[in-house]
């Protein structure tokens, strides 16, 4: 390996990426990107399997995709611009019962994105994300994802707009909530080429309210296409929303027409005008939120990722450091490349001794080592554990992947910081478990920390349900920590308490002043011993 970095540098091929890459590991939105792009593969995080096939459903009527999207709306169409309140923010978990939010997609979407809420990923967040994927995986555009959003602690004001009212209504809805009419003509008609109106929710404009009973907006209710508009604009259409017999239902008919039917047309031209003008106003869509939130740039797939999955101290005369990187490849590149870590001691060694910073990887095997989404990311996983002596110990590590065909090589330094890995906390997952309720996490902590007073706590996130939303609540609850054994230049701290069932998935941060091991699960507490160290 080396052989080969140095004939590259001679050859003169040694890349430095733009420093210009914004993106900096860690970050507290790597969850959501993770959720975003890991949907298959050696890792996966297979959001889009509630999705997948675009027809799936939990029962034959039903449509999940569908159902995905008309909740991204509903939350979304009480915003009001003037005051900025309202907007997508999960306030429809409080409004599921209101005769405006009919129908069963609300409490549907939301019982399977309860599945990957966490303090990183709030439930507006993930109410995001599903249209993203759901127009994703369906044949749809990727649209672009911003995150950051928070949830409401209570539902919002009345007002989603409903096929009996007219088409001035309709108007100032959509502008009270900062969208005009070509707006809200896009908006409806991308929101109405899939899934349709159910019998037993609306049987006014069915006229047939058996449960089965589903009339599809176009013909290719489970692809996010253009027929919507092609099939109004012929005259074919079956959209029941256009031709039921109660005139005064037929909100889309009035909405469609509302421009003389010049979005229409536009939609109707071709895929990809279509695809582009839905991107644009289901964005904005999801990203009308409130004022007091600030979203992040939309989310891309981050080139080189790593994960930690354990540092911490062996024994008292090493740490170890084990975990993956996620390296975006393609198809070309994927059995071409290696990746190797070269890391940065936190002190330097004495002078006599020599140290070898660099740590090969192995390539993932399980699956191909590979994971892949659904815009067609593709990732390649190099697994790595090394040790490392505490007297050196770490403070991080920069990555160099090497084209393994012609030597060619580049370097990631996460934008010029190196990747960092703070020594002062190490979370002894290995001393940590949880047997019935009660859980032990055991840190190691600098002596100088523990010494200068600085107390040691845990931050966990307790999960509990709440009245009224099938959304469950999270409170961040402080464990303090007792000090015990000396190792070396570290001190063991134990924080204790008790974990209800309904945590068993949270996540924790442990804490010592300004250093912390952020975000770490608890799911993997129950099925280890605290073992001595
Ligand atoms: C004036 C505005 C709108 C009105 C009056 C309206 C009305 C309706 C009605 C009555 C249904 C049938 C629900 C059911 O039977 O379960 C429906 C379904 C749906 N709506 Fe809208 N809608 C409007 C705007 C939107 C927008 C802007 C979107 C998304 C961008 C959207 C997305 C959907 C979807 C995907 C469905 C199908 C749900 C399923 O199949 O389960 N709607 N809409």
């Amino acid at each position: 390996m080396k052989v080969i970095a140095l004939a590259a540098a001679q050859m003169g091929m040694l890349n430095m990426l733009p420093a210009t890459a914004e993106y900096v590991w860690p970050s507290i939105h790597d969850r959501m990107e993770d959720l975003l792009v890991l949907q298959g593969g050696y890792i996966r995080e297979g959001f889009v399997d509630g999705v997948a096939p675009c027809t799936r459903s939990p029962s034959p009527e039903r449509q999940t995709a569908a159902e995905w999207i008309r909740t991204a709306f509903h939350d979304m169409a009480t915003y009001d611009k003037a005051t900025g309140t309202g907007g997508l923010d999960a306030s429809i978990q409080f409004e599921t019962d209101r005769s405006e939010n009919a129908g069963d997609a609300f409490n549907g979407t939301l019982s399977f994105t309860n599945n990957y809420f966490s303090v990183r990923s709030s439930s507006a967040d993930l109410i995001a994300l599903a249209m993203v994927v759901a127009i994703g995986n369906c044949g749809g555009p990727k649209i672009p994802l911003r995150v950051g959003r928070k949830d409401a602690t209570e539902g919002g004001v009345l007002g989603v707009p409903e096929p009996q009212q007219d088409l001035e209504t309709h108007k100032q809805k959509f502008a009270k909530a900062g969208f005009n009419t070509e707006d809200m003509i896009a908006m409806v008609a991308c929101g109405h080429t899939m899934g349709g109106v159910h019998g037993k929710t609306f049987p006014e404009i069915t006229e047939n309210s058996n449960v089965s009973n589903v009339v599809h907006f176009d013909s290719s209710e489970t692809n996010f296409d253009r027929k919507v508009a092609t099939e109004y604009l012929d005259g074919t259409t079956q959209n029941p929303l256009v031709v039921a017999n109660n005139d005064t239902l037929n909100s889309d008919k009035r909405i469609f027409a509302a421009d003389n039917n010049v979005t229409m047309k536009a939609l109707a031209s071709d895929e990809k005008t279509f695809n582009s003008m839905c991107s644009d106003i289901l964005a904005r869509m999801i990203d009308t939120v409130p004022s007091t939130v600030t979203l992040t740039e939309p989310l891309e797939p981050i080139s080189l990722k790593p994960y930690i999955t354990s540092f911490a101290l062996t024994n008292a005369s090493h740490i170890t450091v084990n975990g993956r990187i996620r390296l975006q490849t393609t198809l070309e590149r994927v059995s071409d490349e290696s990746v190797t870590l070269t890391y940065i001691p936190r002190s330097e060694p004495g002078a006599n001794a020599t140290l070898d910073t660099t740590i090969t990887t192995i390539p993932g095997t399980f699956q191909g080592g590979t994971s892949g989404g659904i815009f067609g990311e593709m990732f390649k996983w190099y697994e790595f554990s090394f040790a490392v002596p505490t007297s050196t110990s770490i403070k991080g590590f920069n990555a160099t992947v090497t084209r393994v065909s012609t030597g060619e090589q580049t370097h990631y330094d996460n934008a010029g910081h190196g990747y960092p890995l703070d020594d002062t906390v190490l979370y002894q997952d290995a001393q940590s478990c949880r047997v019935d309720n009660d859980a032990t996490i055991v840190a190691a902590v600098r002596k100088s920390v523990v010494d200068a007073g600085t107390p040691v706590n845990v931050s966990m996130a307790r999960m509990y349900n709440k009245q009224g939303t099938i959304v469950p609540a999270i409170e961040m609850e402080e464990w303090k920590g007792e000090v015990g054994k000396t190792v070396g230049d570290w001190v063991f701290v134990t924080m204790k308490g008790t974990q209800e069932p309904v945590s068993w998935g949270t996540h924790f941060d442990i804490v010592a002043g300004a250093h912390k091991v952020e975000y770490q699960g608890t799911n993997g507490l129950g099925s280890k011993q605290c073992a001595e160290f």
